[in-house]
């Protein structure tokens, strides 16, 4: 199912200085998080400062059509009151997510440990991402899947486990969507579910699962990884939840800030989750002019404001480690390689491959198509600057994938021609109110 049938193209052109104090949407992994998991407590939780973006609208009517009471009380203030751990009841209808991979694949998760029977699907970007990572694990622990499509792609029903099975599993990629749906699982199964990741990926579900009062252990493993164990079939007790700002909304407005000249942003109460910054780290190491000013912890995470000032960037290294505290930040960060000076290489990007888009392919193509020199070595993205602004001129396949539209828009914002989208409707997946802020601040956009 596709909720945006007629696709709107959007211009970006040079703009003059941009200047402001502006506050991004809710983070969108906790807002998820903070439905699905309010959903799996007894009693209400609220909610503020929940991103009301798509994906997450998808998260609430599914948790609604498995039994949770979900109120929206105003802008960003929701009520959940959840059906226990164990309690969802089978909805009447195919639970659709549209363009959200966190939310059916954490959904999934946490109905695989009840005996109910789901069926899932998703628009036309989501029936293609690869589900089999999910379900393999899903299987092991006693969910059955029925497969509707061909291979493991939506749409799909889930069978729930009646009796489930914990397990010990080592994800095949660092995937915090992996490792939340085995945990998720995990609650509904008697005793130690635990997961191994060899590289540490974002950890909102340990720390929401926490903050409800499951016991959730996390150690160290090997270099990079974690090892997280859950004990399984806790009471999870309501807990109020403070969204913080969305470090990869705030990707857009910082590499803006950065690259057209003169600018100076200040962004307020943005989370700083060292598993979330890699694209500060690197813009910094490209000698970006971001402070990071009033470091305070709210709600479970640490946050802070942070000004970014108009930058002279040059190209650099950044290592495949760094990939899961920056993986949907690299299409923003290939834009400002682009006004760099040199070459940036970007290793290890193979999950790019499987996001709303071929982020990998779809990047390079925009890239090229506003006269910007890169390419694809194996799964590493070389882009090339010379320092100066990017022709731009180009217009860009978005295929459905809201950053890859601001991307491109960010680009055409300091490029010496317009940039032109082909659809800019998915934005309202995750980053509603894009154009009104980024206007703003002093953006050109049509
Ligand atoms: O768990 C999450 O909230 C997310 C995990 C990441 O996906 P993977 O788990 O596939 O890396 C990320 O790309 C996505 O936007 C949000
Ligand atoms: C990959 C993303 O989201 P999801 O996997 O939830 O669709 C994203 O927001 O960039």
């Amino acid at each position: 199912m596709n909720a945006h049938s007629n696709p709107k193209p959007q211009q970006a052109r040079r703009s003059s200085a941009l200047k402001g104090r502006i506050r991004v949407p809710g983070d969108k992994s906790i807002s998820h998080r903070a439905l699905l998991f309010g959903a799996l407590a007894v009693g209400e939780t609220t909610v503020t400062g929940l991103l009301e973006g798509e994906d997450v609208i998808a998260t609430s009517k599914a948790v609604q059509a498995l039994g949770a009471t979900v109120v929206r009380k105003g802008e960003g203030d929701w009520s959940v009151r959840g059906v226990g751990v164990g309690g969802f009841l089978q909805p009447k209808n195919t639970l659709d997510f549209g363009n959200a991979g966190t939310g059916v694949r954490l959904t999934m998760g946490a109905v695989a440990g009840c005996p109910i029977r789901v069926a899932f699907d998703g628009d036309a970007s989501l029936r293609k991402r690869p589900m089999g990572r999910i379900l393999d694990p899903l299987k092991q622990m006693g969910a059955r899947a029925v497969e509707e499509a061909s291979g493991t792609r939506l749409p799909l029903v889930i069978e729930g486990a009646r009796d489930p099975i914990p397990i010990t599993y080592r994800t095949p990629v660092a995937s915090a969507q992996i490792k939340s749906a085995v945990l998720l699982a995990g609650l509904c199964a008697p005793g130690e579910t635990t997961v191994i990741e060899d590289e540490a990926s974002r950890d909102h579900t340990e720390r929401l699962l926490t903050h409800f009062g499951a016991e959730v252990v996390s150690l160290p493993e090997g270099q990079h990884g974690r090892r997280i164990t859950l004990i399984g079939q806790p009471e999870l007790r309501p807990a109020p939840i403070v969204v913080p700002g969305d470090p990869s909304s705030a990707a857009f407005p910082i590499v803006a800030a950065l690259l057209v000249p003169g600018s100076e942003v200040v962004l307020e109460g943005v989370m700083i989750n060292p598993l979330r910054i890699g694209l500060i780290t690197t813009l910094r190491e490209m000698g970006a002019d971001i402070e990071t000013l009033d470091s305070r912890y709210e709600g479970g995470e640490d946050i802070a404001d942070l000004r970014v000032r108009a930058s002279t960037l040059k190209g650099v290294d950044v290592p495949a480690e760094r990939a899961p505290s920056m993986i949907d930040e690299y299409l923003v960060l290939a834009v400002a390689a682009a006004f760099a000076t040199g070459e940036t290489r970007m290793r290890g990007l193979k999950e790019l491959r499987v996001k709303e888009s071929d982020r990998l392919a779809a990047t390079a193509d925009g890239l090229k198509a506003n006269g910007v020199d890169c390419e694809i070595d194996g799964d590493d993205l070389i882009v090339r600057g010379n320092g100066r602004a990017a022709p731009g001129g180009g217009t860009v396949a978005t295929h459905m994938d809201h950053r890859l539209a601001m991307s491109f828009l960010v680009l055409g914002l300091a490029s010496e021609k317009p940039v032109t989208v082909d659809d800019s409707t998915f934005i309202a997946t995750s980053f509603p109110a894009f154009t009104e802020l980024m206007r703003g601040l002093g953006a050109e956009l049509s």
